[in-house]
């Protein structure tokens, strides 16, 4: 499969081509056409007309059910879907397989569920002293928002795009896609999904293209751009809102974070390791939510420590970073925590197979202690398989220890004290807080950050909400 633009309902593969790299040995697996800003010209404009011929036409129901005929014809190719997947991203095919692609197929059926099911609302109103009956029926009815743009990481590729993509078609939009540079493949399969169900042209587009200053910034700059819907790091969301400021266009960001854990004494400590291996190694740290600080109560720290670095040593089926460029960032901060004065209880390093993973972009699941607060290591998101594990004393300083940060996206609370748990999970600055488990994920529940981690929520309700316009008519009675 070679990944190519689909506009208008044409595939096609224009523009200078760029190499697409395996991030498992570093070898060449293809190329991607880069979409120019001609090409991106195109799809807004075709996104427009679909707006305004059959697309624009369809009803709720229709949509439902065309969302219905992507998540089967999705379904219908799975094995494809999961090879692509893990050929692009290097990560264990359990995890493509298990999380990835059946949340793709989940997220559209969800959408066709939500969207269909959806309620308006209706207010009878009197006005006293109104002539005639001061009566009226007040009702809202919700209008797409017209051409969305969305942009997609590398780290859950189909995953985070078909995030955006459901609703936004759920709810009437017309879309333009730009996935990651890196991740370009399960998008055109997608694509080609899109094609067979019978979408009318133009209702989906989608190019391939570098960010900055190409077909990512062309996206995001265009006029003809309604609202965007991004999902990636922090620095770039704020790159995209200078642009989108010059059209006033609405923006959904989902955006990184220094996702903290809090052990308390009173933990399952098993299950405190165990959740935090997992928040912390899964996808080796390259998911938003995955764990970064860890605070442990003094009375188990030393024990914790020790159970984790040992589930970091004994962690065997592991992806590598997505691109040598990431991986020299992890390393680097490898490196500057050790110049921060870390203790580093296992890995740091590079690993060794013995065999073509060595020509990739691994680095090691690590443990860091003894770092102060104000260290960079302790502050900066890493993207990585990496936590720096620290001590508190008291049930205020832990939360305070967590809300110290710049970013405000996840967070996970360890304990046996049910009051404790509602006590200190609503005074935790995050979007989610997961309490004794993580990544525990229902559709239909609010999913962003605060602070630096993001601007809006999506899941259930509040993506169909950010993807459409309520209008009120008052029909006098
Ligand atoms: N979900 C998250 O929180 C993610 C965070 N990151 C963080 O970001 C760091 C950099 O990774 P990148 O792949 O470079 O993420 P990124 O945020 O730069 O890329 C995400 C998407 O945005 C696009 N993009 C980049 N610059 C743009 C611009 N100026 N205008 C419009 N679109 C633009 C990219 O082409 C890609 O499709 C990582 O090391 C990691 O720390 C990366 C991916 C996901
Ligand atoms: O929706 C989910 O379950 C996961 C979302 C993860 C991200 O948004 C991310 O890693 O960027």
């Amino acid at each position: 499969m070679k990944p190519a633009h689909y506009v208008n309902g044409v595939f096609s593969t224009s523009g200078a081509a760029f190499p697409l790299r395996s991030p498992v040995d570093g070898n060449q697996m293809g190329v991607v056409p880069e979409a120019t800003r001609e090409t991106v010209d195109e799809a807004v404009n075709a996104a427009g007309a679909a707006l305004a011929g059959a697309w624009g036409r369809t009803d709720v129901g229709e949509r439902c059910a065309l969302l219905r005929r992507i998540a089967d014809g999705v379904e219908a190719r799975f094995e494809e879907f999961v090879d692509a997947e893990v050929a692009d991203t290097g990560k264990p095919r359990e995890l493509a397989a298990t999380v990835d692609i059946p949340r793709a197929i989940g997220n559209f059926r969800a959408y066709a569920d939500l969207a269909y099911g959806r309620p308006e609302r209706a207010y009878p109103t009197t006005v006293p002293g109104w002539s005639g009956s001061g009566q009226a029926l007040n009702y809202t009815v919700r209008r797409p928002l017209g051409v969305v743009a969305v942009i997609s990481p590398w780290n859950l590729p189909l995953l985070l795009l078909t995030w955006k993509v459901a609703p936004a078609l759920a709810a009437g939009n017309a879309v333009v896609a730009k996935p990651s540079e890196e991740t370009p493949s399960t998008a055109t399969l997608l694509a080609e999904v899109i094609d067979a169900a019978g979408l009318p042209p133009g209702a989906f587009n989608l190019v391939h293209g570098h960010g900055a200053n190409a077909a990512g910034e062309y996206l995001t700059s265009h006029p003809g751009v309604d609202a965007i819907a991004f999902t990636g790091a922090s620095a770039t969301g704020a790159a995209i809102m200078r642009n989108a400021a010059d059209h006033v266009t609405p923006v959904s960001f989902e955006l990184g974070g220094k996702n903290p854990a809090l052990v308390f004494a009173d933990a399952d400590l098993a299950e405190a390791v165990e959740g935090t291996a997992r928040s912390t190694f899964t996808h080796s740290g390259q998911i938003c939510l995955c764990t970064e600080r860890v605070y442990v109560q003094r009375p188990v720290y030393e024990e914790f420590v020790q159970a984790l670095a040992e589930r970091a040593r004994a962690q065997r089926d592991y992806g590598p970073m997505i691109s040598a460029e990431h991986r020299d960032k992890v390393l680097s901060y490898y490196r500057l925590a050790r110049e921060e004065g870390a203790t580093v209880v296992a890995g740091g390093g590079v690993p060794r197979f013995g065999d073509e993973r060595d020509g990739g972009f691994y680095v090691e699941p690590t443990v860091l202690t003894g770092l102060p607060e104000s260290a960079r290591t302790v502050r900066e998101e890493i993207f990585g398989p990496v936590c720096h594990v620290a001590p508190f004393d008291e049930e205020d300083e832990a939360v305070r220890l967590a809300n110290d940060s710049p970013y405000g996206l996840a967070a996970t609370v360890w304990t046996t004290d049910l009051s404790r748990a509602h006590r200190v999970a609503p005074r935790v600055e995050a979007g989610i807080v997961w309490v004794n488990c993580w990544n525990l994920r229902d559709l239909r529940t609010p999913f962003g950050g605060v602070k630096a981690s993001g601007i809006g929520r999506e899941g259930g309700e509040y993506s169909l909400d950010f993807f459409s316009e309520p209008v009120n008519v008052c029909v006098k009675i």
